[in-house]
Order: structure tokens, then sequence, then C-alpha cells
């Protein structure tokens, strides 16, 4: 199948709202492929539109809430999956409409006014529901949650507690109408940390972005954590490297090494 092939336009209409349609197939495979929903998992498409996504995920099995807030694209999305009980389609906002409690995942092109919004949503709460995810965002959203270090309180609370990976690069010609910048697929998985790791994570988090210029070896010496200098070296960080320069994604390292020595 060439790359560049394009998905019929479902009910698209004109789009006042500055948000954009996907109709690159290879994207929608991408994003598919990136979450793997298995069979009977349940996900959820943020900003259904008129259902590419829904329907690409819906083909693999698993369970599908499209979650959509005009009504035009709503009586579209009903009338495409009336006859699959694998799709429910939710009228609200994806701001404020409820998440599953159970484990879920997304998959999802949302507009990207939302991004932060829905971000905050899926990663801030202490015990989230969110296990996988396969996004589109802005290619600079995109890079900087790649590069977050600990200096940034709430980057660094997101990409401590989830993997964040950049999959690919998105041209602006694989959505109608074109976004004026670069856009790119995002994975996210959440990291199975104990509830020990988890707190000690928290504490280094918050004391790394209070005091990013201390070294991060002075930053472990008041964990109470024995040789933490030598963990830290196993963990792959120069004991004096700033604490506000490390990557969350070692801070949660050291804490699952440090606590599971400890349990
Ligand atoms: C970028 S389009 C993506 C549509 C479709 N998923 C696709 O890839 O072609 C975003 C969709 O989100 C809807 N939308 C915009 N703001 C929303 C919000 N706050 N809550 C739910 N849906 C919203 C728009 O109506 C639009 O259908």
């Amino acid at each position: 199948m060439s790359r560049n092939r394009r998905i019929p336009r479902h009910g698209l209409r004109p789009n006042p709202s500055g948000v954009h349609f996907l109709v690159a197939e290879d994207v929608v495979r991408t994003l598919v492929r990136t979450c793997e929903p298995g069979p009977h998992e349940l996900v959820v498409d943020f900003g259904a539109g008129p259902g590419v996504m829904t329907a690409a995920v819906a083909r693999t099995g698993a369970r599908v809430l499209a979650v959509e807030r005009d009504p035009e694209f709503v009586a579209t999305l009903e009338r495409r999956f009336r006859h699959t009980d694998r799709v429910r389609v939710i009228h609200g906002d994806l701001r404020t409409v409820a998440l599953p409690r159970k484990d879920f995942l997304v998959v999802s092109n949302p507009p990207y006014s939302t991004s932060t919004a829905l971000l905050r949503r899926l990663l801030g709460p202490r015990r989230p529901s969110l296990t996988r995810a396969a996004l589109t965002v802005e290619w600079g959203f995109a890079r900087r949650l790649v590069t977050a270090t600990s200096a940034s309180r709430e980057l660094a609370w997101w990409t401590g507690r989830f993997d964040v990976e950049l999959i690919r690069r998105v041209r602006p010609d694989c959505f109608r109408p074109q976004p004026t910048v670069d856009s790119a697929v995002i994975a996210i998985r959440r990291r199975r940390l104990s509830p020990a790791a988890e707190r000690l994570l928290i504490d280094l988090l918050d004391a790394a972005s209070r005091e990013p210029s201390r070294s991060a070896r002075a930053l472990v010496r008041h964990t109470g954590i024995p040789a933490a200098h030598r963990l830290l070296s196993r963990c792959g960080l120069e004991p004096g490297f700033r604490a506000g320069a490390v990557t969350p994604r070692v801070w949660a390292t050291f804490a699952e090494v440090a606590t599971a020595r400890r349990e």
C-alpha cells in the first residue's frame, strides 16, 4: 500500500475551529501499531471527528470510546458505527468527560490546542488509569516532552511515571487542512512503579526542581539509602551531575532499584 494513500473523507466539513483531520493512512496505521491494542482492551479516541481512528482501532477487536464535542460529527459517528457494539460514541468535551476508572489506552489525533489539557488529565493523577497511548502532537511539543529534565516540574512528573517516546515526524500534508507546523506521533507507556518507588520518585523530583543546581549525589544523600551514590552510577548517572539536569526517567530507575533493595 502506498505511503500517501488518502483516507475517504467521511463527513468532513469546512473547519473553522482550526482542527486538522488525518488523511494519510500510514499515519493512522503507525498510531494503531504503536499502541498495539489487544482484543477487548478499552481504547479512547479523543476528538474522534468522522471516525478515522475509531474505525482503525475497532478493526483490531478492541472496544472504543469515541469522544467528540461537535454534534454533527457525533451524528456521523453514530451512523457509521451503528452496526457494531465495539464502539460507543460519547458526545462530550475531552477536557471534562469522565475517564474510565479501569485501565485504558488512548489512540488519538486530538486538536493541538488541547494537548496540554489532555496530557494533564491522562498523566497527572496520582493513580492514573492510562496504561499506553499513541497520539499526534505538534513537533515542538513532542520534543519538549522527550527532552524534559527534572527542572521542569509538571513535565518531570509526567515523564518520570510514563515513558514518552518520539515515534516519527509527520508532515503537514498528512492532514486536511494542513497545519503550519510539523507534527509527531508519540508513544506513552506507564511505568510499573511500586508504591514505595513512586513515593521516592516524588521526593526526588520535588527536591530536584527546588534545587536544580545541587549535585545528584548531594540530593540522594538525604534519602537515607545506603551507598546511594554507587546506585546512581549503576543507573548510568555521574553523581556530580546537576540534579535538575537529570532526566525523570533516570530518577525513576534509581527509585525502582533503591526501593527494590530495601524491600
Ligand atoms: C484534529 S480533529 C481529529 C479528527 C479525527 N480523529 C481525525 O484524525 O481525522 C479533532 C476533532 O476533535 C473535535 N474536538 C475539538 N475540541 C474538542 C473537545 N474539547 N472535546 C472533544 N472533541 C473536540 C473536533 O470537532 C474534531 O472532530
